[in-house]
């Protein structure tokens, strides 16, 4: 990891410097370039805003400040402005506020100010024109991807209107009756089940103000005005997850980890720790007292998971040791995540538990930044701005010279690298906590005839699940598919039923007989007979785990077994209740996709088992040995927590593949190198830099052609600047259609992040789509999906 801050047009404070002076020095700072010579002579004669915008044309652009605003208007603040022809007036993102000349140039002015304090402080202004310069989106979008948009709606005014349903019993029928946007409303205002202002109504429900009004005169909603909400206090989960209180005095390990990370924090430098720790040494613990040493100095910090490990046995550990926890996650309400919002920038909170956006918390001491395992996927944002929590945890850490800490059993290669080049400092902790050993892993080559069955687990599988159950033990089953069967195929005429929007495979899905697309959820009842030939006898081939459950029950009748994956945990506390019920032996099976494979600590599972290792292996990326190796290593590290033991099966096609045989040893440093040289081959990352732009329209040649010419002003770019960057494409990626559109896609590769960067810049500054071509395109740097 280079730094971040590397390729901003700023004058970055350099050496050591207090926090105060620091918060100061940002503000400001950002676009100081020295004045034409013919300005200096000209006295500074008004105050100027320079504002972003989240729509096009983007800005930034200067305003004047009339003097009645001067005072209010600070950055991190909105404003609304007159931009262009509009005849309405914008809302905008102030950055910057400062002193100059108006002469030589016409400056209109602010209109509005619309908040009383700024939602984001000098250091976060900075980090969002970083975000917005190194992930190429919109300032104004990274401003709104920044602050929720509950505090947006309500950031402000004082006094204001709330609506709510006149009856809180509407049937469906009525309700089904009602044009699109008006029902989305009623759907709202139930699902949230308080009164909402028109704002939040707006954002939540995406529409104008004109159907509220119309729900309104239709006598469906009512009004009143009230003085501000008075915020209700968050909701407590229960600590239900049956553990005691316990503060265990530490390993070796833990304490030597410790002990780098305090000094990192009393040194007041930026600096990156990765702590690699096996699964089972106890990180969580270290994390802890991490937190409680920056405590003790009145500071606070973040801790990054995964959403889906975020147990409530994981907020537990935090919420017993620390008085005030913000717990953020993706099934609050709007009024939730404002409430909290609210508490952390007031400083009330010494720790945020959240998944990536909660790297934006606005925390005002922010002493420690943690991100627990931060090889994972969802840690990268997959919509604009595509950023990525650890590349901007890091860029925030750096900025206020506190430590970042990245915590993980299996380190991305990333991670790894910059602790080879001294970008990083590596902490490991190779044993699990109590000397407990690593689990024992057997390999099932399921090219060996007489091991298979004509079901999904093999026979050494079928006799450790059972030998488990006899034993009292609990059993984990990893298969990373949902659905019954992946694909749904005449054995007459070979047809497979397909999406017609994403030409994919349809996956059949047991309950209701649906056939689903996992990639835009177009869903039809499944065929029963070949929509193509009329063969009736249409086959369900490949494996999903609705179809493993129906085995592993058919096997193991007495067992008591439960399905965890995108299906059975769609409803908000689910996923809870399936663990509390396996932590407390009510189920012996517990089968799911990678949901199961992060972050358990169940002592008594005794056999973990891998269906297929080789899902992930032969995808299309260059990432997919990292992957499945990541994923066999998490899900292994489920067993053996406690005093009984542990054993691993991980049935393979291909047992020899290096990242499978590295697994199995729970050899990380083996599957690095191997994977550090084939990847030096084509300088991929963390050798080098890689973007992706994604091209996608209705009509397939004129999508293609666009994307052509792209690729040619890319080119021209690359010339012009005199970069050494390769330019692949366009070519249609892996999903060549999704959701009814073409895809295109352009890959580009360089050795450093700001020659790549430039070339993109320049290619795409002033290049126009023709809006009757209906195409778009999008630029992903640093991409995790390649599909
Ligand atoms: N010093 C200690 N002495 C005894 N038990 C400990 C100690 N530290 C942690 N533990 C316990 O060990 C178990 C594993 O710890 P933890 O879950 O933090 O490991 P981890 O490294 O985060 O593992 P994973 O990467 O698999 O999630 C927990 O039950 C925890 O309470
Ligand atoms: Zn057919
Ligand atoms: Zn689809």
């Amino acid at each position: 990891m280079s730094n971040p801050f590397d390729d901003i047009p700023t004058g970055e404070t350099k050496g050591k410097t207090k926090q105060s002076e620091q918060k100061e020095a940002a503000q400001g700072e950002l676009f100081e370039t020295a004045p034409p010579p013919w300005e200096l002579a000209v006295a500074d004669d008004v105050a100027i805003a320079t504002i972003v915008f989240s729509e096009a044309p983007h800005g930034p652009y200067d305003y004047r400040i009339p003097d009645d605003l001067r005072e209010d208007l600070k950055p991190g603040m909105r404003v609304k402005v007159p931009l262009g022809h509009r005849r309405k007036a914008m809302i905008g993102w102030c950055i910057e506020t400062k002193m100059g000349s108006s002469a030589s140039r016409s400056l209109r002015d602010v209109a509005e100010v619309l908040d009383d304090e700024p939602l984001c402080d000098p250091p976060l202004v900075r980090l969002v024109m970083w975000m917005s310069h190194y992930y190429q989106a919109p300032a104004g979008q990274v401003f709104d991807t920044l602050i929720p948009s509950s505090v947006r709606a309500n950031a402000g005014t004082r006094e204001r209107t709330y609506y709510e349903l006149t009856n809180k019993k509407l049937d469906d029928a009525t309700i089904e009756s009602l044009p699109a946007k008006q029902q989305q409303i009623i759907r709202t205002l139930i699902a949230v089940a308080r009164p909402m202002t028109s704002a939040q109504i707006m954002v939540e429900a995406d529409c104008t103000s004109s159907p509220i009004k119309t729900l309104e005169k239709k006598g469906l909603i009512s009004s009143e005005s009230r003085r501000e909400m008075a915020t209700s206090s968050p909701m407590r989960w229960q600590l239900d997850d049956g553990e005691k209180e316990t503060k265990h005095d530490l390993t070796d390990d833990q304490t030597h980890a410790l002990e780098k990370i305090t000094a990192a924090v009393d040194s007041e430098e930026g600096k990156t720790l990765l702590l690699h720790g096996v699964t089972g040494s106890g990180k969580t613990e270290v994390y802890i007292r991490a937190i409680e040493h920056v405590v003790k100095f009145g500071r606070s910090a973040i801790v990054l998971v995964p959403e889906i490990s975020l147990t409530p046995q994981t907020r537990g550990r935090f919420e017993r040791r620390f008085p005030g926890v913000a717990v953020l996650h993706s099934q609050m309400t709007p009024a939730e995540r404002h409430f909290q919002w609210q508490r952390i920038r007031r400083g009330e909170v010494q720790v945020v538990i959240g998944p990536r956006s909660a790297v934006f918390a606005p925390l005002p001491r922010l002493g420690l930044i943690i991100l627990d395992e931060e090889h994972d996927g969802s840690f990268k944002q997959d919509t604009a701005p595509r950023y990525h929590a650890r590349k901007v945890a890091f860029a925030r850490a750096m900025s206020l010279k506190v430590p970042l800490v990245l915590g993980t059993a299996t380190p991305s290669l990333e991670s790894w690298h910059a602790c080879n080049t001294g970008h990083a400092e590596l902490i490991s902790m190779p044993s699990r906590v109590g000397n407990r050993p690593m689990p024992d892993v057997q390999l099932v080559d399921l090219r060996v005839r007489d091991d298979r069955t004509s079901g999904a687990i093999s026979r050494p599988l079928h006799k450790a699940v059972q030998e488990t159950l006899d034993d009292k033990g609990q059993v984990i089953l990893l298969l990373n598919r949902r659905g019954f069967a992946t694909t749904i195929q005449c054995p007459s005429c070979g047809h497979v039923v397909a999406c017609p929007d994403c030409d994919m495979p349809l996956t059949h899905h047991r309950d209701g007989g649906k056939a689903v697309c996992h990639y835009c959820d177009y869903t039809i009842g499944t065929p029963p007979w070949c929509p193509a030939c009329r063969f009736d006898g249409i086959r369900y081939g490949g494996l999903g785990t609705q179809r493993l459950e129906v085995e592993v029950k058919s096997r193991f009748p007495n067992a008591r077994v439960a399905r965890m994956d995108g299906d059975t945990m769609r409803r908000p506390g689910s996923h809870q209740k399936v663990l509390s019920a396996f932590r407390s032996g009510e189920i012996d099976i517990l089968l799911g996709t990678q949901m199961i494979a992060k972050g358990l600590d169940f002592p008594n599972v005794l056999l973990v088992g891998v269906i297929n290792a080789d899902s992930a292996l032969h995808f299309p990326d260059f990432r997919a040995a990292e992957r499945t190796f990541g994923l066999v290593t998490q899900v292994s590290g489920r067993t053996g927590r406690g005093n009984r033991g542990g054993r691993v099966i991980v049935q393979t096609f291909s047992p020899e593949h290096p990242a499978i045989q590295a697994a199995s040893r729970h050899d990380y440093e083996q599957f690095a190198h191997d994977e550090m040289n084939a990847r030096r081959k084509f300088n991929y990352p963390p050798l080098g830099s890689v973007a992706r732009i994604i091209i996608r329209g209705t009509v397939e040649d004129v999508t293609e052609s666009t994307a052509e010419s792209l690729v040619q002003r890319l080119e021209q770019a690359r010339e012009k600047l005199g970069h050494e960057v390769r330019i692949l494409g366009p070519a249609p990626p892996p999903m060549s259609k999704l959701r009814g559109k073409y895809r295109f896609h352009i890959l580009l590769q360089a050795t450093e992040p700001g020659p790549l960067g430039d070339t993109i810049r320049t290619a795409t500054e002033k290049f126009v789509i023709p809006e009757k071509d209906d195409v778009q395109y999008v630029v992903d740097i640093d991409p995790i999906d390649m599909l």
